[in-house]
């Protein structure tokens, strides 16, 4: 059964496992309480060089390509180590697939326990789209953020915090897991749930709802607050604001109709930051696109920065009058 299924299910089925680990990491990192946090400016290069290396790609194990950063954010032991799990596991099971992970780490090496080749059952046995069904290892990328919501685990906001596994086919965000480690379902023994989505399939591991008719909510930024994110949420004039850490979280609270709408006017988000959380939410009727309404590209050589901001709604129709409220006082920068 399993290898009968298409490549792109067999990804996603596969992605679920290895964020699952990947959760366990980040919580055994907490738990033995030394972060390893590294400010990634600090350590940067000078900015000439950090500008010319922005723009290469290292290849690592011929297909895995690791982007260099010159941003100002942290990175811990927790980003760097779930990374590993992920890229090898992936890697492992389908070595033609191009990966790109946030953090640069030192070393590709990785302890036997952290390869993870299981795969999520009940995906592998969903009846594939038929615009997926025969795309090839040339036709997906797989784009990892392992951990969103840096800041916040630092700080012990542990349910902001989100594992990110996005798989791209022909440059289109189309299957999602977010993978929450810290999350609670009442019994402290077992942490941790995962969410799914693939357009045209469905979704899994939440129960989809909407904020009730005739409230606004809006989530945006924790940490990375500006005047011009401030004054887009203003415009809408909303009941309430969530401010919030990681892109994952945010757009989590748009699938269970915890907020309408998910808005971050500015550069700051990259890729990895919003292929899972777009396909999860397109899969169940949302829309995320840059601030002129655009879907990004998730092509193995596109820029990595999402340039043009962050909108993101629980239903695709409300997307057009955020665009149009939030355009009439915000220019995107780009
Ligand atoms: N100005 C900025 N500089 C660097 N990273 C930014 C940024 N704005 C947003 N991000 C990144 O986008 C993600 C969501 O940010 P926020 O919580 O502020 O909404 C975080 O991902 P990571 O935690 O994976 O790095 C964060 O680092
Ligand atoms: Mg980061
Ligand atoms: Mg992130
Ligand atoms: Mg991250």
């Amino acid at each position: 059964m399993a290898q009968s299924a298409p490549l792109f299910i067999r990804i996603v089925a596969s992605s679920i496992a290895a964020a699952n680990k990947a959760g366990k990491i980040v919580r055994d990192v907490m738990n033995k309480g030394d972060l390893g946090i590294i400010d990634k400016q600090t350590n940067s290069l000078p900015s000439f060089v950090t500008v010319m290396l922005s723009r290469l790609q290292i290849r690592f194990a011929s297909r895995i390509l690791i982007p260099f950063q010159g941003k100002n954010d942290l990175q811990t032991e927790g980003d760097r180590s779930a990374q590993r799990c992920i890229l090898a596991s992936i890697s492992k099971q389908f070595p033609g697939v191009t990966i790109i992970g946030e953090e640069e780490t030192d070393s590709c090496e990785v302890p036997a326990d952290w390869i993870v080749t299981e795969s999520d059952e009940h995906v592998l046995k969903l009846d594939c789209p038929e615009e997926y069904q025969s795309a090839t290892e040339s036709d997906i990328v797989v784009w990892v953020d392992p951990l969103d919501g840096t800041a916040e685990y630092t700080q012990g906001f542990l349910d902001h915090v989100t594992i990110l596994i996005g798989i791209a086919v022909r440059n289109r965000a189309v299957g999602g897991v977010i993978h929450q480690p810290f999350y609670s379902s009442g019994d402290s023994e077992k942490l941790g749930r995962t969410l799914w989505g693939i357009v045209g399939a469905g979704v899994g591991g939440f129960t989809p709802a909407h904020v009730p008719d005739g409230k606004r909510i809006i989530t945006t930024t924790r940490s990375h607050l500006t005047p011009t994110v401030q004054a887009a949420v203003d415009a809408i004039n909303p009941d309430q604001v969530l401010k919030v850490g990681g892109a994952g979280h945010k757009v989590l609270l748009l699938l269970e109709g915890k907020a309408n709408a998910y808005m971050y006017p500015t550069p700051g988000t990259k890729r990895w930051d919003t292929c899972a959380p777009e396909a999860v939410l397109h899969a169940m009727g949302g829309k995320l696109t840059d601030m002129y309404g655009n879907f990004y590209s998730y092509a193995k050589d596109t820029p990595v920065a999402n340039s043009d901001g962050v909108l993101a709604t629980a239903k695709a129709d409300d997307h057009k009058y955020y665009l149009q409220v939030i355009s009439s006082v915000v220019k995107p920068a780009s």
